[in-house]
């Protein structure tokens, strides 16, 4: 074995499960590699051809993914700095994303079905809930549920640079979907907590503290969740099991133990053909077992499984719930919202689940209003506007989710869009707008001002005031 600062227990470990054709010594040296930069291109907001042009105009090179058409490699390493400062970044055309971690949500897509009512179990920072959100075109209902009460904000930051309007927040241990929600989903992801052993190349250091006590502590926690993750499938539906560590008792043992479980409901569906090279990594159930030294990423591990029939769930269980706050709005109020949006060539299609709560505005996913009084949310949808003494201002997650070509809004250049990001206002020479004004840069919003002639005032919410921007044209 080749000299290695890793930790010696979580190496022998590794070596008892390694494939006979992969080797120790790689695997040790792709573990102290850094990894490639990687990102996904938000579809919601640029195509994937126009995002490339765009970037290769500033000095970027991309390397496509070969399983998942939206993402890149990015280079080259030496020029780019931070890419997360970028105008466009933070305009939301793209996502940083580990190349692996993009497998699961290509696998919960494979079959060209188009589900209407998506679960995401684990879900912050989101990564994942933005790929999906962008595969279902911002359509149907997508819950998004993270435990941790700290990274559920950075869920929702991620969801609402993005311009993401079909998500729905919960904030529960997901082990509740099964009694909650029984049956309800096309598709669920359960990107599991997990020991973390496939990320030793973003922090060499991870496995330091590495145990078999806490591979058993959190095993039992994936079975328990993938438990519940099944239950809450309909019949037919399919469930992606995902982790980013490499053992077998936080990977096939947990889906070896559904199948236990529920027998013959429980459909393993082989994931080969997902992309060209994967049969590298193809376990005999068809699973994806990604080593590092494979593709050159992070190691990852992926199934999909299928609901076959019906099965016992625990007792379904009713959620305890204050009375919904929220009400329907009246003919006249959506009405007044149109008129609202007018302006800015914004429309919300007739059909759409407008609702009203103390002088705020909101569009639900219509999918959601079926969920209404079954299962506390931390949010759904978005708002769109609030009342204030004139009127209605818009709401700046409207300004991004609603946004389109035809959108009215004033064309900043680089250097007035990146003040604008950094929560300044922006001087206009020759201009004599008034009232409230969407702000776009290359053709994508980046929010809303109100124009006081030649002055534009900034309203970016201050959660999203940046105090530096990097662009490689960008000067202050
Ligand atoms: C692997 S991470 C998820 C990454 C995320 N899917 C993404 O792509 O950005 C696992 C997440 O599960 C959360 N978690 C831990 N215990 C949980 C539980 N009992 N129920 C739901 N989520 C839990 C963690 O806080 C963490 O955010």
């Amino acid at each position: 074995m080749v000299a290695t600062s890793l930790n010696p227990e979580f190496l022998d470990s590794i070596e008892k499960i390694l494939p006979s054709e992969l080797s120790i010594d790689d695997f040790i040296d792709y573990s102290q590699r850094p990894l490639r930069r990687s990102i996904r291109v938000n579809t919601l907001a640029i195509s994937v051809t126009d995002f490339v042009k765009r970037m290769q105009a500033q000095g970027w090179q991309l390397q496509a993914i070969p399983w998942c058409e939206q993402g890149f490699w990015v280079g080259p390493e030496d020029k780019l700095d931070a890419i997360g400062n970028t105008v466009e970044h933070l305009a939301g055309l793209f996502y940083i994303q580990e190349a692996s971690s993009m497998l699961p949500v290509t696998a919960l897509f494979q079959s060209q079905r188009q589900p209407m009512m998506v679960l995401d179990m684990a879900a912050a920072p989101g990564s994942k809930t933005t790929q999906i959100a962008a595969q279902m075109n911002n359509q149907g209902l997508l819950v998004a549920n993270e435990y941790s009460a700290s990274r559920i904000k950075s869920l929702f930051a991620n969801c609402q640079r993005l311009g993401i309007r079909n998500v729905a927040l919960t904030h529960f241990s997901a082990n509740v979907f099964g009694q909650y929600l029984p049956e309800t989903f096309d598709s669920i992801l359960l990107d599991a907590p997990c020991g973390g052993e496939g990320t030793i190349r973003k922090d060499p250091r991870a496995l330091d503290n590495w145990s078999q006590a806490a591979i058993d502590e959190i095993s039992a926690l994936q079975r328990e969740l993938i438990e519940s993750a099944f239950q809450s499938l309909k019949v037919g539906g399919e469930l992606v099991y995902s982790t980013c560590t490499l053992n077998e008792q936080e990977n096939h043992q947990v889906c070896h133990h559904l199948k236990q479980r529920f027998a013959d409901a429980v459909e393993f569906v082989p994931l080969d053909g997902l992309f060209d090279g994967c049969d590298k990594a193809l376990t005999e159930e068809g699973f994806l077992h990604v080593w590092p030294q494979l593709y050159d990423s992070e190691g990852f591990f992926i199934a999909k499984i299928r609901k076959t029939k019906a099965v016992d769930s625990k007792e379904a269980r009713k959620a305890k719930i204050a009375k919904f706050p929220f009400q329907a709005a009246t003919q006249k109020q959506r009405a007044t919202l149109q008129q609202q949006l007018q302006p800015f060539n914004l429309a919300i299609p007739d059909s759409a689940a407008i609702y009203y709560r103390d002088g705020d505005y909101w569009w639900f996913p219509t999918e959601f209003e079926a969920l209404i009084g079954k299962m506390r949310f931390s949010r759904a949808g978005i708002r769109v506007a609030s009342e204030h003494k004139k009127g209605l201002n818009l709401h700046h997650d409207a300004a991004k989710a609603l946004f389109n070509r035809n959108a009215q809004a004033i064309e900043l250049d680089v250097n007035d869009a990146g003040a604008f990001l950094m929560g300044r206002d922006v001087e206009q020479k020759n201009s004599a707008d008034k009232g409230e004004k969407l702000v776009s840069y290359q053709g994508t919003t980046l929010g809303i001002v109100k124009a006081l002639g030649k002055r534009l005032k900034n309203r970016l919410p201050r959660e999203l005031v940046r105090d530096k921007i990097s662009n490689s044209n960008f000067s202050e």
